[in-house]
């Protein structure tokens, strides 16, 4: 199977209306380029800051979410499978930090909720997800008009066994929406991209809001979305500043490569296995 997938690297404001319907524009955009597969960042709706993401949370069970309304109208409209980046959502009077997965008839196929939260203490920068969010409770794979596609949320990266766990499930694709920021991004954002799909040889796709240097965040931005193939190689990228990414992804090659390198046979499960204690979401 072959296909276009985006990413949408969105300039986030703080208005919400606004996101939604830049985000609709920029999935046309997309679309119309002949994209099956747009991803958006994490946080598109609303800036990253645990100041105010509890003032833009969305109910997606209730089905009174402006987001998702929006993310269902246009892959029903398009006629393609949307990773929606994501939302903060309330839940059982928790908040969640959510992705949604739409097809092409616009119905949600899966709801991913970030697993590890992200709380980093660094001299002139410290942030605590997990004072605003509750844990996501399993892993997110879902079958796909364009494939098999494993979900994490950005901080989700930095932990391989997710990612193992999804290849050993048959992914083809992982997606991360993701928002690194300036302390750790450049070191680590593309760097992990590239050892999770190594590691697994599979595609990795990460997409990230665009930085915005005026505006008064918390939370400052790397950006750098890219397409990642299974030899690691970067297919597709971007700067900061807001772009749609645009890569063309051939399953063909996974195969390839796995004959090529047949990591998963030479593993060593006599010496060390994974064990997965998730009910098989
Ligand atoms: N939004 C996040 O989870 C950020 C993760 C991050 O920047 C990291 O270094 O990990």
């Amino acid at each position: 199977m072959q296909f276009k997938i985006a990413l949408c690297q969105m300039l986030v404001s703080p208005i919400k209306e606004n996101n939604i319907s830049h985000a609709r524009s920029l999935i046309r955009g997309a679309a119309e380029k002949g994209s099956k597969l747009v991803v958006l960042p994490e946080m598109w709706c609303c800036p990253y800051s645990m100041k105010t993401l509890r003032d833009h949370a969305e109910d997606i069970e209730a089905k009174s979410s402006p987001s998702i309304s929006m993310l269902s109208e246009a892959a029903a409209y398009h006629k393609i499978t949307i990773v929606g980046g994501s939302i903060p959502e309330k839940s059982g009077g928790k908040l969640f930090n959510t992705c949604c997965v739409l097809g092409p008839d616009g119905e949600i196929k899966a709801k991913h909720r970030k697993l590890h939260l992200f709380d980093m203490d660094l001299p002139g920068e410290s942030f605590r997800e997990s004072d605003t969010f509750a844990y996501g409770d399993g892993p997110t794979i879902v079958d796909t008009e364009v494939g098999k596609i494993g979900i994490g949320i950005c901080h989700d990266i930095r932990f391989p066994e997710l990612s193992i766990l999804y290849r050993l499930r048959g992914a083809h694709l992982i997606c991360f929406p993701g928002a690194f920021n300036m302390s750790t991004g450049e070191l680590l954002w593309e760097l992990m991209q590239r050892s999770r799909a190594v590691d697994n040889q599979l595609f990795v796709a990460a997409c990230s809001p665009a930085r915005d240097p005026d505006v008064n965040s918390d939370y400052m931005i790397w950006g750098h979305s890219s397409l990642v193939g299974p030899f690691g190689e970067i297919i597709a990228t971007t700067g900061h500043e807001e772009d749609v990414v645009i890569g063309e992804i051939d399953y063909s090659i996974l195969q390839t490569r796995r004959e090529n390198l047949p990591l998963e046979k030479q593993k060593r499960g006599d010496i060390y296995q994974l064990i997965d204690h998730s009910s098989g979401k």
